[in-house]
């Protein structure tokens, strides 16, 4: 029998693979598009429910991102990334998520005038508001799009250095468009990052579209100690024992590959072969404004496609997400505690329930 979904519902969650601009809903969007007077190509839906029925299925991840980078264009004043941002959180706090290492796109608003200081300053006010109001801690993950001349991605680190080296940005992604851009093209601008700050977590996109050869040159070339989808690592068992004995995450976005057409149904993921493998996974929104859920709706599909986890591999693989998360020792030490102390109140529940109806 499955575990209750109101037991899924309690575990404390970590969000590790969340696109700040990718949780712009289209109730937020239209109105930012209004009030800063953007006009949306002539090809664009026009209203929330149009939009909405867009957002149904992508072809693929560069469908996708041409909806996504047309979003991002209604995004001009600090307030603008402050509401975006305070929208997630007050989305997170019902679904019990109490960390979220979030990423964001700045090569998408500079290459529009929008200064970084503008974007920084937004995002981080609202981590300060959510961590106060909402007791959720989050940090920020600066991606580069490696559809973008690696020349300016470079030139966006240089120009982030005191952001990098003073903690408000607290590690360094590569995101979209994956296949045609492998990881290799991207080796000075993470040695450049690093440099400049030795504690600064790197983490690429690699294995969502992209074979597993790009999971392994990311971690060679690009030294990145984690890994975003990774999901086609599996094509590659060596690979496979590798990440586990390195313990390198792979934040797994389930309704996120679906939408994209990675796979047909969430129960094709291969979430079996990883904890059979011993790979730490994490399951996380990526879009959630785009592909139909946030970090809940991910956790409650897998539940179905999987129902035969039972109570101490859920806790197991959520303690596996807050170990490598980038949180120190002692936090991480309290968070497994509260797992713990989750899943045996369930194992209790059940087993009184049992002896009960056996007495
Ligand atoms: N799933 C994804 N893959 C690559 N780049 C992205 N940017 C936003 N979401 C993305
Ligand atoms: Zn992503």
């Amino acid at each position: 029998m499955p575990v209750p979904v109101d037991f899924i519902k309690e575990l404390p969650k970590c969000e590790h693979h969340m696109h700040l601009e990718g949780s712009l809903e289209p109730d937020l969007l239209f109105p930012l598009a209004r009030r800063n007077n953007i006009t949306l190509p002539d090809t664009f839906p026009k209203t929330i429910p149009q939009l909405n029925a867009k957002y149904k299925q992508f072809k693929d991840l560069q469908d996708f991102l041409d909806y996504y980078y047309i979003g991002t264009n209604v995004l001009i004043n600090e307030i603008d990334f402050f509401e975006l941002a305070m929208a997630y959180f007050k989305k997170i706090n019902k679904q019990n998520v109490i960390h979220a290492e979030l990423f964001f796109d700045p090569q998408s608003h500079t290459s529009r005038g929008i200064p970084l200081e503008t974007v920084i300053k937004g995002f981080k006010k609202a981590c300060t508001k959510a961590e106060r109001d909402f007791k959720i801690t989050s940090s920020l993950t600066m991606c580069l799009l490696r559809h973008t001349h690696p020349d300016e991605c470079l030139q966006l680190i240089k120009d982030s250095k005191k952001y990098l080296t003073d903690g408000t940005i607290n590690g360094l992604g590569l995101d979209s468009a994956e296949k045609p851009f492998p990881p290799d093209m991207f080796v000075e601008c993470f040695s450049l990052a690093k440099s400049y700050n030795k504690h600064l977590n790197l983490t690429a996109h690699a294995g969502e579209e992209g074979p597993a050869s790009y999971v392994s040159d990311s971690l060679d070339l690009l030294q990145v100690t984690r890994i975003d989808h990774g999901i086609n690592s599996v094509q590659d068992t060596e690979l496979l024992e590798r990440l586990a004995k390195e313990k390198v995450l792979l934040t797994v976005c389930p309704l996120s590959n679906v939408k994209l057409n990675v796979i047909k149904k969430v129960d094709e993921l291969p979430l079996d072969i990883l904890l059979s493998y011993g790979n730490p996974f994490s399951l996380n929104s990526d879009d959630p404004a785009y592909f139909g859920g946030y970090i809940e709706d991910n956790y409650l599909a897998v539940h179905k496609a999987f129902p035969n986890w039972g109570y101490f591999t859920w806790g197991q693989i959520v303690k596996n997400g807050i170990n490598t998360s980038w949180i120190s020792k002692t936090k991480k030490e309290e968070l497994c505690d509260k797992v713990e102390a989750i899943v045996a109140k369930w194992v209790n529940k059940i087993s009184d329930a049992y002896a009960a109806s056996h007495a």
